[in-house]
């Protein structure tokens, strides 16, 4: 195996079959093809996270969007992956390396109501369509007034359950709203003091075997976004998080080299735990991760 990975025919690209996975998929595939000129092809696999069968209160199983798709990889069905970086699990998987992590685009939530409603100016009681435990924290921290509803499905299924009046809102992560050229939708960018995004939220992962086509990744791998994600997936780890942890992050650059990290530990009835912001100098990922260690330590003295 060479570094340049197969050389022969396109590249194989593995992703989701859902329109948001197809969507940020072809954006990579197009970077890829501009950076170095090479033909690359979208591989649909499926995935156990799309399985609308499995009740969402089913114990949690991390990784299950990234699993199969970290599978075909492995089984050398596809050369690359592309995944929301923060459906990734924290852990590394041997054999398999991110490659690049292209720019990230916005980080926040986004409130996406009847009537372009805000989220101050939701009727008392009003119902929001949300079933991340993260999300409820910082609405109800906002709104205790707020009706959360249990909701789950791909964002145009979301979207439709505002227009068909069965809640008055849902939050979904801008990023997607925004790759889906949904923009029009959002009736408000939730303020990251509202609610802290996930980890990693608005970023993607670009997976590939370990040793295999890294100079030509490095093309549309964006350091600054790297480091941030690096920052706020060390969390993940230093707490030993699960994906139902209320778990917020979101670093920030605030002078050149100079990054903001602020972590969020919450329950799901919007009590905070403990929020806590610090800044240091990150240049090299062994700083972005120190970073994210410091305010571990510091979150665990606090909640002691
Ligand atoms: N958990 C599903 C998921 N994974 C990534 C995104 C959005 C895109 C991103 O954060 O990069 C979404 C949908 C959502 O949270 O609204």
């Amino acid at each position: 195996m060479t570094d340049q990975g197969p050389t022969a025919g396109p590249l194989r690209l593995g992703t989701r079959g859902s329109l948001l996975a197809r969507t940020q998929s072809q954006l990579v595939a197009d970077s890829i093809t501009a950076a170095t000129g090479r033909a690359v092809e979208l591989v649909i696999v499926r995935t156990e996270g799309d399985d609308v069968s499995i009740p969402l209160d089913a114990p949690s199983r991390p990784g299950a969007f990234a699993a199969a798709l970290r599978d075909a990889l492995l089984d050398d069905r596809v050369d690359l992956a592309v995944h929301s970086f923060k459906d990734l699990p924290s852990a590394p998987l041997p054999g398999l390396s991110v490659a690049a992590i292209p720019p990230r685009a916005d980080p926040r939530d986004a409130l996406c109501s009847r009537d372009g409603l805000s989220l101050d100016a939701l009727p008392r009681g009003a119902r929001v369509g949300t079933s991340s435990p993260r999300r409820v924290a910082g609405l109800l921290r906002a709104r205790s007034d707020l009706q959360i509803v249990p909701i789950r499905g791909n964002v145009d299924t979301r979207l439709r359950k505002v227009r068909d009046g069965d809640v008055d809102a849902v939050v979904l992560a801008a990023a997607g709203l925004q790759r889906l050229g949904r923009e029009a939708a959002v009736t408000e960018f939730i303020d990251a003091g509202i609610v802290l995004p996930a980890p990693a939220q608005g970023a993607l992962a670009v997976e590939c075997r370990t040793g295999e086509l890294g100079s030509q990744m490095a093309a549309i791998d964006d350091p600054a976004t790297r480091l941030e994600v690096t920052a706020e997936r060390s969390v993940l780890s230093g707490i030993g998080a699960t994906c139902t942890t209320a778990v917020g992050a979101l670093a920030t650059w605030i002078g050149k080299d100079e990054l903001k990290l602020t972590v969020e530990v919450s329950n799901h009835r919007g009590i905070v735990y403990s929020r806590i912001s610090r800044a240091g100098r990150v240049t090299i990922a062994g700083e972005a991760t120190q970073l994210g260690a410091a305010v571990c330590d510091q979150l665990a003295a606090d909640m002691s």
